[in-house]
Order: structure tokens, then sequence, then C-alpha cells
């Protein structure tokens, strides 16, 4: 093999490892959160050494190199500023909050925890681990139609929160608090869009975190949170203009001057500008 040769092949071969342990990444994030390190850094108010943080987490000193191991990483994923001397005992690294480590802290309104801990879940993870036997299936349409349904019995994503309370609770919250975060961009950006509107139905609007916001900010427009019966039949209205009803979409909706029907996608589907203007869009 020539020179060329192997420098590209090594390349090629360092974009396969990459793949194979892309996991990495995912589970780093997962053990900042288990362990509650964004909120620790977070309220530290000042940079944090791993000394102080593996006292904070009460983790054993002995184990303190293995953190620090780790914040490295979820530093180079963006969650936290490394400060780092050359020639410093790793040990001596402190950290700093970035402004992506806010969407790991459970406080704040628009986190993404449960979003990461539903992703990560055997619950979505097994779909994806049965794609060759699903896609080998001789026929189309019936139970196993979707991976998802194929790896459940049959059952879809809104059924199986129906029967699991803790797979619906981690799909509400996501929701909602990605809603939250949209709901302010939605309002400050799309105002327009209502103009001139009496009435919309946010069709699988959840709990109503969105319609609440534009309810807020639009109150001569009649807010309708329409969902499933399991979502919203014990849910209590909190403004004037604002109501829920409970149905299928693939029945029927509730009537309106507009529909409003927002879907959240990762930027692995779409592009960050498609997903806002898909998430923007009216259907009048
Ligand atoms: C991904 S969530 C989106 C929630 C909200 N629109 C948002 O973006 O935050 C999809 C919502 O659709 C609801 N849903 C699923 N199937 C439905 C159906 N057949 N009829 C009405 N709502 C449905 C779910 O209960 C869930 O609240």
């Amino acid at each position: 093999m020539d020179s060329d040769t192997a420098v590209q092949l090594l390349k090629a071969q360092q974009q396969v490892w990459d793949h194979s342990f892309a996991y990495v990444k995912t589970m780093a994030v997962q053990f900042a959160i288990e362990l509650d390190i964004p909120s620790v850094v977070q309220s530290h108010g000042k940079p944090i050494t791993i000394g102080e943080l593996a006292a904070a987490l009460k983790i054993a000193p002995a184990r303190a190199p293995f953190l620090g191991r780790l914040m490295r990483m979820l530093a180079h994923l963006g969650y936290f500023v490394e400060n780092f001397k050359d020639g410093d005992d790793e040990t001596a690294a402190s950290y700093s909050p970035t402004e992506m480590c806010g969407f790991l802290v459970n406080d704040n309104p628009f986190n993404t925890v449960s979003w990461l801990l539903l992703a990560n879940d055997p619950v979505l993870v097994d779909p994806w681990r049965s794609l060759s036997a699903w896609i080998r299936q001789p026929t189309t349409g019936g139970a196993g139609e979707v991976p998802f349904s194929f790896a459940h019995n049959g059952k879809k994503l809104y059924e199986v929160c129906g029967e699991d309370p803790r797979v619906g609770k981690l799909l509400g919250e996501g929701t909602g608090r990605d809603s939250w975060l949209f709901s302010k961009a939605l309002v400050a950006k799309c105002g327009s869009h209502f103009q001139g509107l009496k009435s919309i139905v946010d069709v699988g609007g959840n709990t109503g975190t969105t319609s609440k916001a534009v309810a807020e900010a639009f109150p001569e427009i009649h807010c309708t949170v329409f969902d499933l019966a399991q979502v919203v039949s014990a849910l209590e209205p909190t403004q004037p203009n604002l109501s829920y009803v409970a149905g299928d979409m693939f029945q029927k909706i509730p009537p309106a001057d507009a529909v409003f029907l927002k879907v959240s996608f990762s930027e692995s589907y779409h592009t960050q500008s498609s997903h806002f203007r898909e998430d923007c869009e009216m259907l009048n």
C-alpha cells in the first residue's frame, strides 16, 4: 500500500471509529445529568475545580481524576469552559458553565433533561436496535409498520405513554419545556401570523405550553388545546381565552380560524433553520 492510500484509509477509519463510539457523547451528558453536575457548576458562581466538584457530589477523592476526564469530555462537547494551564495536573483544571449547560439544569424552565433521558431510554433505543429485523419483514402494514411499534408489540408511542406513566411523564415534560422556549420565540418573532385571528386550535398541543403563551400575548384570540384524552382531560384552563378539548386528530378537530401544529424535530432530521420555519407554520 502506498503512503497516500494508507493516510486516506486511516482518515476513513477515524470516521468509522467516531461512528462506532458516537454513544460516548450521549452517555457523558447522561452521566452529567444523573450526578447533577450542571446545577452544581452553575450554582457555584465561579469556576469550580475538580476537587470542589468531587466534594460537592460526594465523590471520593481517589476517584476525582476520573471525574476530571469526564469533565474534560463535557467541556469538549461545549457544556463547560475548561480553565487549564499547560503542565497543570488534570485535577487542577476548573470549569465554568456555558449557555448549553443551562439546558441540563433541572430548574431552568427550558431544560432538555427529560428529552435526553427519554432519547437514551430502552423504550426509544430498542426500535433502533431492531431495525434490521424490522426491515426484513416480508410484508408492509399492520402492527409492525414502523420500527417503534415493531419493537413494542404493535403499540404506538402514545399507547406506550398511556400504559407507562414514566414514559408519558418524560415525553410530556420534554415537549412542555421545549415549547416553553419555542413559545417565547414564536410570540416575539412570528406575531404577525396571529393578526386578525379570533380563534386557533393547537392540534397535539400537549399540556398547552405554547397555547398559554399565545393566549397571554394575544388576549383577543381564543386558543383551544386539542390532544388525546389521557393528556388533556384532567387539565383546567389557566386563562379566560384558553380551553382544552380531548379527541383524536385523525377523526375530527374543533373548528377555528387557524390550525396550529407544532412538531419538534432534532437537528439530525432537519437543519435548525428549517426546524424553526416549520415550527412556525400556520395552516390557515
Ligand atoms: C411531540 S408532542 C408535541 C406537543 C406540542 N405540540 C409541542 O410541540 O410541544 C405530540 C402531541 O400529539 C398528541 N397526539 C398524538 N396522537 C394524537 C391524536 N391522534 N390526536 C390528538 N393528539 C395526538 C400527543 O399526546 C402529544 O401531546
